[in-house]
């Protein structure tokens, strides 16, 4: 076995070290971090776990969500230690590892959200966050239950994404990506006073769309407010729904516009730009984030790796978000978890 250096910050494994090894070879773990039995082996204990979730078993329109969490794997190789917009070097702030991919049903999409759900509670057992990488937007409802259980309470949701991700059924079925969310308020475990989608446009099936998710507690910032109001007064306005509950980022790379990530399954035009989601992102800093997934890279088509490297990009944003909540808590003598 080759001896892999890595960057060792504050006592922690961080990234294989570029300045040694090529980036562009060996295994892609997210970001080049270690793989959690790597971090085991070296006696450093995980505290925010990146996991892959390769199912699309729930889409609509385009398939290949499966393959997403691969692809963002692969085109996260030149993320780097230190994040200049915040200030923070996230895997110095806590020890991040990459947890490989859940192993989940392609046929059967209840046993699937079983096992998710099941798997989010285990790797969260020893108080680690997850970084969720997928994967269709199904997976966000059994992130969401283990999420509300680990916190012991609903969580506030904040929702990136083209689409409402609120509608009823799809040919009958009640668990696919257009529903996750409708099923999280029925199950209770949202916090309706803080639940917000962003980035929202293009067409639907009816106004009765936005009745029903008017009803269930929901508020919008659409593609277009973000341009007209700008990424400032729509951080002001999350933050202040928000406050200090906990808080779960689920984001759908649609989000974007088709021209910044072409490589997904239900693209909308008019979308926000990668600047815009991710200086909203840096906005939310010090939020008691408990956990974020990214979902919908079907890399089948994408280009030059565009989403992609959007998608990398979001994560380590996260990443960053967490880990800097968690430095900040344990330098308070507060519990480190979450
Ligand atoms: N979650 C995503 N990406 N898309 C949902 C689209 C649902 C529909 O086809 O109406
Ligand atoms: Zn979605
Ligand atoms: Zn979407």
């Amino acid at each position: 076995m080759l001896e892999i250096p890595r960057v060792e910050d504050n006592g922690r494994l961080g990234p294989v070290n570029s300045a040694l090894v090529p980036r562009y070879g060996g295994a892609p773990t997210y970001a080049l971090l270690p793989r959690l039995d790597e971090a085991a082996a070296a006696g450093v204990a995980p505290e925010i776990k990146v996991v892959g979730v390769p199912f699309d078993a729930g889409v609509s329109y385009r398939p290949g969500a499966r393959f997403g969490s691969g692809h963002v794997r692969q085109s996260s190789r030149l993320l780097r230690p230190y994040n200049p917009a915040t200030d923070t070097s996230p895997f110095a702030q806590a020890q991040v590892v990459d947890a490989g991919d859940m192993a989940v049903n392609p046929f059967t999409i209840g046993e699937a959200i079983e096992a998710i759900q099941q798997d989010a509670m285990d790797l969260t057992e020893d108080g680690s966050s997850l970084m969720t990488i997928g994967g269709d937007h199904t997976i966000a409802l059994p992130l969401l239950r283990a999420a509300s259980a680990r916190a012991g309470e609903p969580v506030a949701l904040l929702h990136f994404d083209a689409h409402l991700d609120t509608w009823d059924t799809y040919f009958g079925a009640e668990y696919t990506h257009g529903t996750p969310f409708r099923r999280a308020v029925e199950e209770g475990i949202l916090d309706t006073e803080a639940i917000s989608h962003v980035g929202t446009r293009g067409p639907l099936y009816g106004k009765k769309d936005l009745d029903d998710d008017h009803r269930m507690g929901f508020g919008i910032v659409t593609s277009s407010d973000v341009f007209r109001q700008g990424v400032d007064e729509i951080v002001d306005q999350l933050r202040e729904r928000i406050g200090g509950r906990p808080l779960y980022i689920s984001v759908d790379i649609d989000v974007l516009d088709p021209a910044h990530a072409p490589g997904t399954g239900t693209p909308e035009a008019g979308g926000i730009t990668s600047r815009e989601l991710l200086e909203i992102l840096r906005g939310l800093r010090g939020l008691d984030i408990v956990g974020a997934d990214l979902v919908e890279v079907a890399p089948a088509y994408d280009h030059a790796e565009l989403t992609g490297v959007a998608a990398s990009h979001v994560a380590y944003d996260l990443i960053s978000l967490m880990a800097d909540r968690r430095a900040t808590r344990a330098a308070a003598g507060e519990e480190p978890g979450r």
